[in-house]
């Protein structure tokens, strides 16, 4: 017999950030994550994480009652209560900002993750053996070094994290200002040294499109055989993302998220539009986030590689996502948003099971590398993760730097992602605009 759940403890936490530029502002010296912990009369405990918002707290305070005492091994008919619970809640939007402001998804995701890592512990087997049709694909996942433009922590008074011992060069650019294609080009030598990646991501949206282009053709010259892309989540108009990105075509192995929502054209027309007529492939975490809006932009031949980020796909959705993929010719990849540890571990499962050629996924964990909350956080080494073979999500909480990190969030006053604050140190009275990149006011 499988174990039962007895206990279900919700742990909202904060850890530091740098000043991160991008269409929603700067990010703000800290962020916040939500984790989730069930315990089963085994002995064991389980673990997700998702982000944190007022909404995602209420939102499993609602579901408490319907995970306690239910079987692990009945974990999906849990999922499906849970699932139709928050469903009484109505329907929810993403939103325009770069972040996913729904509650549901992230909420069931918390939920699955625990209970996938209490199951897998319980048979003996990783949760990547447990998920998708065939279970564990690889043995190692790819992941991108994520870069972004860096607002100056100097003109600010906030506590942004400052480089005091660093122990290497990646410890001090990610510290401070980078707004140049230079700066860029450190960035990602600093993180090539440590991580050793192969492919980059820059994060767009913040200066003029055509400056934003010649970071990527430093990047290029600096690292020729590397796949590349620049998001600026949808900011720039379809003719100018056509103008921008056709003369660097060469250099980007796709665009994502180019273009979005303009006048009377959708997010989906307008990336159909844009694919046609560049030729270039196409990714995005914006404009498919659930099966029906997949469907609609694949009917309008809008994208290429969905990002399925299991934090808004859920676990299972997001290896759906991978297997659709694969049958249908698309690519899978993943999103990310600044995170800890525990869903660095979801995120390499949920990949490891995702079948056929894959891209590298998006994580935030460099700029958060060095704060924990497990023992012995997953290591990005030759630019990939090692699929570990400890049964469940193969992590160990570290309690005593949970409590740290919890009670850094009971200090701030601060309960939902907001990047507007940031940047108002480097533009009085700035406001979010979806069309038009953070630094052009
Ligand atoms: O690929 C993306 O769109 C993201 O990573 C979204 C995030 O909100 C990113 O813009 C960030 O962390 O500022
Ligand atoms: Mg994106």
């Amino acid at each position: 017999m499988l174990p039962t759940v007895t206990r279900m403890t919700v742990i909202p936490v904060a850890g530091y950030d740098s000043f991160l530029l991008n269409l929603s502002g700067g990010h703000a010296p800290w962020f916040i994550r939500c984790v989730v912990i069930l315990e089963d009369n085994a002995g064991h405990r389980g673990a997700g994480e998702i982000p944190c918002s007022e909404g995602i707290l209420k939102g499993l305070e609602q579901c408490k009652s319907l995970v306690v005492g239910t079987s692990v091994a009945a974990l999906k008919g849990t999922l499906g209560r849970v699932h139709q619970r928050l469903a009484t809640n109505g329907r929810e939007e993403r939103g325009r900002q770069t972040f996913d402001l729904r509650v549901a998804v992230h909420v069931i995701t918390a939920i699955e993750s625990a209970l996938f890592d209490l199951m897998g512990q319980a048979v003996e087997l990783p949760v990547a053996d447990l998920l998708g049709r065939y279970g564990r694909q690889r043995d190692e996942v790819e992941a991108l070094g994520y870069l972004f433009l860096l607002g100056d922590p100097e003109c600010t008074d906030l506590p942004y994290p400052r480089p005091s011992r660093p122990i290497d060069r990646w410890d001090e650019v990610r510290c401070r200002e980078a707004l140049t294609p230079e700066a860029v080009v450190e960035l990602a030598r600093a993180a090539h040294e440590r991580y050793g990646f192969r492919d980059f991501k820059l994060k767009g949206g913040v200066l003029l499109p055509e400056r934003e282009a010649d970071c990527i053709r430093a990047l290029h010259e600096a690292f020729p055989e590397a796949r590349l892309t620049l998001d600026p989540n949808g900011a720039w108009s379809l003719e100018e993302a056509i103008r921008v990105l056709t003369p660097i075509r060469h250099m980007l192995s796709y665009a994502e998220d180019p273009c979005g929502q303009e006048q009377s054209w959708s997010g989906r027309e307008t990336m159909a539009e844009f694919r046609r007529r560049t030729g270039l492939p196409t990714a995005t975490n914006m404009i498919a986030t659930d099966f029906k809006q997949l469907q609609y932009a694949l009917q309008v031949g809008a994208v290429d590689i969905p990002l399925a980020d299991c934090h808004f796909w859920t676990m299972q959705g997001a290896v759906a996502v991978g297997e659709l993929c694969d049958e249908w010719g698309l690519t899978w990849g993943s999103h990310s948003n600044n995170h800890f540890d525990v869903s660095l571990a979801m995120m390499t499962h949920v990949a490891a099971a995702c079948p056929g050629d894959i891209t590298a996924i998006d994580t935030h964990w460099i700029w958060q590398d060095g704060q924990r909350i497990t023992r012995a956080p997953l290591q990005i080494r030759e630019g990939r993760i090692r699929v570990p073979d400890a049964p469940g999500l193969g992590i160990e909480l570290d309690d005593a730097m949970l409590e740290q990190a919890h009670q850094l969030y009971l200090s701030l006053d601060v309960r939902q992602r907001n990047d507007a604050m940031a940047m108002q140190y480097l533009v009085d009275n700035w406001q979010f605009d979806p069309k038009r990149p953070a630094l052009v006011r």
